[in-house]
């Protein structure tokens, strides 16, 4: 398998007043073409800045963060976001769904701000809502539909350009059992059928316990990879 993320001796810290807080020290990793993720581990240990860092949202103190053969850590912030719309989705707890629009102008931003030809955006926008099962719902603003199906529209926005990692910080923690079922079962659909790499941080060992990889990090450092 092609390694598609590669972190190398990426530390990641914070001055805080005379303190200094090591939210990530020296994590070495490597995450495999359509691998689909957990990222594991008590609050506080690291997760959401090991995803930001390899999301471009945070530049490490140290080490080198590699997508694909591209060392990322070098790239301004204007290159990492022309990077990320062509090659890295993300969903959130909180949907973060722009609440004037409807579910179709949500899953179309991405195609905008990637300067997708206006005569191909609708057409995929309604393909990648076709594929979460939401097309009856598309003229429906965030406010209209139910926790599950805003999730929904955050999936369809996440792949619809296409991207080859996705990267999701607590999908299902907003969601009830069922519902977060149904998410994770979209995720793992998405992972097997487009060859998506996820990594997802959660706090649900069920959710951690259904992917591939289960990767535990404590104090800012890996101390368990397993595969499943
Ligand atoms: N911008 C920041 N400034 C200062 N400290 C930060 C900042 N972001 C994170 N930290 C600290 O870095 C450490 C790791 O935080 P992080 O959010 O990555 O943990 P987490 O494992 O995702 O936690 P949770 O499960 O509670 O979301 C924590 O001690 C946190 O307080």
């Amino acid at each position: 398998m092609e390694e598609i993320i590669k972190l190398k001796k990426v530390s990641q810290h914070y001055k805080m007043g005379d303190s200094v807080v090591y939210a990530l020290s020296e994590v070495d990793l490597d995450i495999y073409s359509g691998e689909l993720t957990a990222l594991v581990g008590p609050s506080g240990s690291g997760k959401s800045t090991l995803l930001n860092v390899v999301g471009g949202l945070t530049k490490p103190t140290m080490g080198d963060v590699f997508i694909y053969d591209t060392n990322v850590k070098d790239y301004s912030e204007n290159q990492m976001c022309l990077f990320r719309r062509e090659h890295i989705g993300f969903i959130f707890q909180s949907f973060n769904l722009n609440p004037t629009l409807t579910a179709l102008e949500n899953v179309t931003m991405p195609l905008i701000f990637a300067r997708v030809d206006s005569k191909d955006r609708e057409k995929m926008a309604n393909d990648a809502l076709d594929l979460v099962g939401l097309s009856d719902r598309k003229d429906h603003k965030p406010g209209e539909l139910s926790g599950g199906q805003q999730q929904r529209v955050s999936v369809a926005r996440a792949i619809v350009n296409k991207p080859k990692i996705i990267l999701c910080d607590e999908p299902t923690g907003n969601l009830d059992t069922k519902t977060g079922k149904e998410i994770l079962e979209l995720i793992k659909e998405m992972n097997r059928v487009n060859q998506i790499t996820f990594i997802i941080v959660t706090h649900d060992i069920n959710v951690a316990n259904q992917c591939q990889r289960k990767i535990s990090l404590q104090d800012g450092k890996i101390f368990n990879d397993e595969r499943n």
